[in-house]
């Protein structure tokens, strides 16, 4: 593997040329353009986001703000594979409050890719961005936005409470996904008129060669791209409200590691859900509001609303390894915790089914078991929830077990005697609109714990 040290020595430079848009009568296209630079040699790394037309979208106002910025959160995906000092922005102006802003996105958004990589950078020191572009600055987009949602979908629980949640109160609420697992793509179908199906298209295989070769490679934040899209549709499908499925759990980091909170959700956690708030109405538009419908849940309130929900238990995906191949792995820390969670809510032989096992009784997961459940363990760099709920969970179940048919993962768990608060915190730090927050307590009062 090629060090951080040995490639910043070399003083590459990252380069964000041009971003573009393309239309005819059926699409709508975002390109992009980055160039990696060594001494010698020009990278360079095509983009591509690609919509189907239809006449919910008007592109009649210039866009180019929202979709300059898609491109800054995108580029991260090129950007890590040497991490330059130096970015050099030459389609686009940032001011210096703007550029701190990215500074903390891509120093927090790569935290998970800083510690795994054993690398020593302050947010100061990562990176510097160069502004190589004349033009005029962007003008904040004004769109008389209606009273609508888009649904952002990512074939999980999360997402699939929401919409459950969220689809007789608001009927008209599209729903996006980019592209779409079989799980979202079922939630789509069933509403042909109001979904968003986006096409994403990395430059792969440039990026699987340089991993090969031994560049840097590792975690990104997903979610910051999925926001900056997300805004860019509310203003073209003129809908207010994006509807993120983020839960509280997802504030809790992985480790702390020179400092730095590393949290693989970081793009999912309210600093980075307030932050791109006011990032987006101080810079962007002021007609689209951002805000995670879930965040005064912790993961286990997700897991009971979920387990209402009998109609997607065979479909939903958690699983981001298995996910591609509409499967559960049934082996890494997301099917584990999703089943721990669930396992109060849903009855043994129905969970058994949907994840092929118990996988409780699974001796392999011993250790990633310890990861979930042991305070002292790093937690697994995976989407998963808090000890405490992970620890509430096993010692609920653990207590329905005699000793003789305990589980083997439970045969030596020792029960955590934690004060789990199960109540929801609905005026914690959340940026639901009263209305979104009045439906949520409706059905978190509906469930006894
Ligand atoms: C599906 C998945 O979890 N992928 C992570 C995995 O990548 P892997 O190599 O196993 O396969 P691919 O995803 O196909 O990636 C191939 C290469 O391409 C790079 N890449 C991929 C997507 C992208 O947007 N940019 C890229 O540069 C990737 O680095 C590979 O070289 O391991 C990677 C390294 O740790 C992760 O970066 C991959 O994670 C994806 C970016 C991803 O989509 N992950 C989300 C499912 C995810 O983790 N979401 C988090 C939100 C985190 C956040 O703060 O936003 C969540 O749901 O909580
Ligand atoms: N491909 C995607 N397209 C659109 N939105 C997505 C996509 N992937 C994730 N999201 C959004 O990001 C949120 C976080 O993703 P995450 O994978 O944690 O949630 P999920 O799929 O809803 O549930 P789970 O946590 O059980 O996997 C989702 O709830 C969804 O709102």
């Amino acid at each position: 593997m090629k060090k951080f040290n040995e490639l910043r020595e070399q003083n590459n430079k990252f380069v964000y040329k041009s971003y573009g848009t393309l239309e005819n009568e059926q699409t709508i296209s975002l390109h992009f353009h980055y160039q990696l630079i060594e001494s010698d040699k020009i990278n360079d790394f095509h983009h591509k986001l690609s919509l189907n037309k239809n006449d919910k979208i008007s592109t009649d106002l210039d866009f180019s703000n929202i979709i300059f910025h898609i491109g800054m959160a995108e580029a991260i995906s090129y950007y890590k594979i040497a991490t330059p000092k130096e970015f050099i922005i030459e389609c686009g102006t940032l001011n210096d409050e703007q550029q701190a802003w990215f500074k903390k996105l891509y120093y927090n958004g790569l935290g998970e890719f800083i510690y795994l990589n054993n690398i020593a950078v302050t947010q100061d020191e990562l990176l510097k961005f160069v502004i190589a572009f004349n033009g005029d600055d962007f003008k904040e987009i004004k769109v008389a936005t209606q009273e609508n949602n888009i649904i952002p979908i990512g074939g999980g629980k999360d997402s699939l409470v929401s919409y459950e949640l969220l689809k007789d109160e608001f009927p008209e609420s599209l729903m996006f996904s980019m592209n779409p697992i079989v799980a979202s793509k079922a939630i789509l179908d069933k509403h042909p008129d109001n979904s968003i199906e986006l096409k994403r298209e990395l430059d792969l295989e440039k990026i699987l060669d340089f991993n090969k070769r031994g560049y840097l490679n590792g975690h990104i934040p997903f979610s910051s791209i999925v926001g900056f899209i997300s805004i860019w549709l509310g203003l073209i499908y003129k809908t207010k409200y994006i509807v993120l499925s983020n839960e509280s759990s997802a504030n809790e980091e992985n480790i702390i590691f020179n400092g730095l909170k590393v949290n693989h959700q970081y793009s999912k956690s309210v600093e980075f859900e307030n932050d791109f708030r006011f990032y987006v109405s101080s810079f962007i538009t002021k007609d689209v509001e951002y805000f995670s419908f879930l965040r005064p849940l912790d993961e286990i309130h997700i897991a009971k609303l979920f387990s209402q929900t009998k109609e997607h238990f065979f479909t939903f995906r958690s699983c981001n390894v298995g996910s591609k191949r509409n499967e559960w792995c049934g082996k890494c820390p997301k099917c584990l915790f999703t089943y721990i969670m669930l396992c109060n809510f849903i009855e043994d032989e129905t969970l058994h089914k949907i994840f092929d096992k118990d996988m409780l009784d699974d001796s392999e997961l011993q250790e990633l078991f310890d990861g979930l459940s042991k305070s002292d363990e790093v937690k697994p760099f995976e989407c998963v929830g808090t000890y405490d709920e992970v620890n509430y969970a096993l010692s609920k179940k653990r207590a329905t077990y005699t000793q003789d048919k305990l589980p083997f993962l439970l045969k030596n768990y020792k029960p955590v005697d934690i004060h789990y608060g199960l109540e929801v915190a609905f005026n914690g730090e959340n940026n639901l609109p009263k209305k979104f927050k009045e439906i949520l307590k409706a059905n978190v009062e509906k469930l006894s714990f």
